[in-house]
Order: structure tokens, then sequence, then C-alpha cells
């Protein structure tokens, strides 16, 4: 979705992928709400001639981030700036530790519904990226480059005052909405009335609260009245990232979700009951 925009906005784009990925990227090649994405298909496994890049955007699964953060490596060059959608507090530290914090901006993508079959993405709402400096990454240079890029692609996007609040804030949500869905096999529309699946959510979401607190994080009722305004506006039967991989037997995130909690909780000896049981029944 992010890369019809780029194309679309006139930006030249490129989709970096390997092997079968790549052939598959070409042929049957990716559309985004039906329409083919005018971007060529760069193999980092073969020559690379393009690039660097001045925008390199992350926006695989966390199992995948690792691999990821390697084959783009051709197109990085000193100017090249990395924003990563991918969901959890984890992956903007890990692509500064492979290629520098001042090349990373903080970034969480809010209120998208896209859905994705094989290299057909179909979406109504893009949503909007908040993004930010803070904990050392990101520059405000580089901040201003990317919300000029992101203006050029027609992609909304804000930049919070206190980043690392909004970081939690999402991950808060993902911990709750994502789980519970997958879980329950739900869409958006069942958690908006009171019943089980709400509950859970928010059973999930008062385990962050709480390891939120002990972290120096302050996460309460207004946080949560925010989600609500934002579930109200998603598709009823829309589906969350990791319900729609339960569905298609792909592995979840919830390492970076449940596992994440539990392990705060464990430092900071915060019972976190809902999270063990998602962490023993999500694979
Ligand atoms: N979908 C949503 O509504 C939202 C998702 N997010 C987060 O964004 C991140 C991405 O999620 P989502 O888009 O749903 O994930 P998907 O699984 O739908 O898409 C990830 C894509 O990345 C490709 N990919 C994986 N590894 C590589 C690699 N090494 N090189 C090139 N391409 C690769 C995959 O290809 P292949 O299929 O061939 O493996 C796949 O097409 C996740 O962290 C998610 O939690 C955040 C907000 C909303
Ligand atoms: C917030 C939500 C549920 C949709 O934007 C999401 O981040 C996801 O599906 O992973």
């Amino acid at each position: 979705m992010y890369a019809a925009h780029f194309a679309a906005g006139g930006l030249t784009t490129w989709l970096v992928a390997r092997g079968d990925r790549a052939e598959r990227l070409r042929s049957p090649g990716l559309s985004v709400n039906g329409v083919p994405v005018a971007a060529e298909v760069v193999d980092p496994a073969g020559t690379v001639t393009t690039g660097p890049a001045d925008l390199v955007v992350i926006a695989v699964k966390h199992h995948q981030l690792a691999e990821a953060i390697e084959e783009v490596a051709p197109l990085v060059g000193e100017r090249t700036t990395f924003l990563s959608v991918l969901n959890g507090l984890d992956s903007e530290e890990a692509i500064a530790r492979r290629y520098g914090a001042e090349r990373v901006l903080l970034c969480i993508a809010l209120a998208m519904d896209a859905q994705r079959d094989g290299t057909s993405i179909t979406y109504r709402q893009a949503g909007r990226l908040a993004i930010g400096t803070g904990g050392g990454l990101g520059t405000a240079e580089r901040l201003v480059a990317v919300q000029v890029a992101l203006d050029r692609a027609g992609l909304a996007w804000e930049a919070p005052a206190d980043m690392r609040h909004e970081m939690w804030w999402k991950f808060m949500v993902n911990v709750g909405i994502n789980q519970a869905s997958a879980v329950i096999r739900a869409p958006y529309g069942r958690f908006r009335s009171e019943g089980p699946a709400r509950s859970l959510m928010l059973a999930l979401m008062a385990e962050v609260i709480a390891v939120a607190g002990a972290e120096g994080i302050d996460l309460g009722p207004a946080d949560l009245d925010t989600w609500h305004k934002v579930l109200a506006g998603q598709p009823p039967q829309g589906l969350t990232s990791m319900y729609q991989d339960v569905l298609a037997g792909r592995p979840t995130e919830v390492g970076i979700f449940a596992g994440r909690v539990v392990a705060l909780g464990a430092r900071h000896a915060i019972p976190t009951p809902y999270n063990q049981a998602m962490a023993w029944i999500l694979p």
C-alpha cells in the first residue's frame, strides 16, 4: 500500500525482494485495490545498479525483519532514512543496530485496514503514520525530509510530541485487539459492544497498562478512549493483521506482543495471566 502511494506520487519506488518472492512481485505483480504498482523489483541477490534510496520503508512481519534488514543493504547510503511500520516496540532498535541510530525514525501505522491475498492488497483506509525522533533515534532534518516525501505520496502523517508514549499506546492496542481477534476469530465489529470479545481485549490491554506504568510510561483511561474512537472508525468486517495471519496459516507476532508483556511482567513482578494464555495458544 505504501509503495503504491509513493509510485503514484511520482517518487521512484523499488520493491526489494529475492528469489521466488521477487518473481511473484514481477508476475503476477503487486496490485493495490486492483491497480498494478509501477515499481521496479530489485533483487539484492543480483547486481544492484539502482539506489541509494532516500527512504527505506520496512513493512514485513517481525520474524522476517532480520532478513529484510540485510536484504536492503545494497540500497542504503549516507542519506538513507528508515521507517519501520512493524508493530511492537523493537524494530527501530534492530535497524539502528545495523545502520546507525540517526538513520532510523520512530514510526507506527495507525487506523489502516489493508488486507492481503498473495500479492494483491486491498484497503479502504490508508490510515496515518505517526513519526518522530526520540531515544537517540532519527534527526530533525531527516524527519522533515520524510514528511515532505509522505506529503508527495499523499500519505497522512502526524508528529506526536511524545513518540515513546505513542509507541506504547499502539503496543497496548495490538496486544489487545490483535491477539483477542486472532483467538476468538472475530472482526473489528465484535469488539465495539459489550461481550466476551471486548472483555478479553480489555483484559489484555490492562496488563499492558500495568507493565507500562512500571516502565515509566503513563497509559490509562484516556488512552483506552482514544482506541475506542479509532475502533469505531474501523470497518466492522475488517480483520487485524494477526487474525489475517491465523487465517492464512502464517506464524503470528505473538512473541512481540504477549511474549513481551509476560517478560515485562516477570521483570516487575506483575501478573500477566491473559497474555500468558495468548503465548500458550497462538502459533
Ligand atoms: N496489516 C495491517 O493492518 C497492519 C500491519 N502492521 C504491521 O506491519 C507489519 C507488516 O504487516 P503486514 O503488511 O500485515 O504483513 P504481510 O505478511 O501482509 O506482508 C509482509 C510482506 O513482506 C514480504 N516480505 C517478507 N520478508 C521479506 C523480505 N526479506 N524481503 C522482501 N519482502 C519480504 C512478505 O512476502 P511473502 O508473502 O512472500 O512472505 C509479505 O508480502 C507487521 O509488523 C504488522 O504487525 C501495522 C499496522 C496495521
Ligand atoms: C491497529 C491495527 C489493529 C489495525 O490498524 C493493527 O495494527 C494491526 O492490524 O496490526
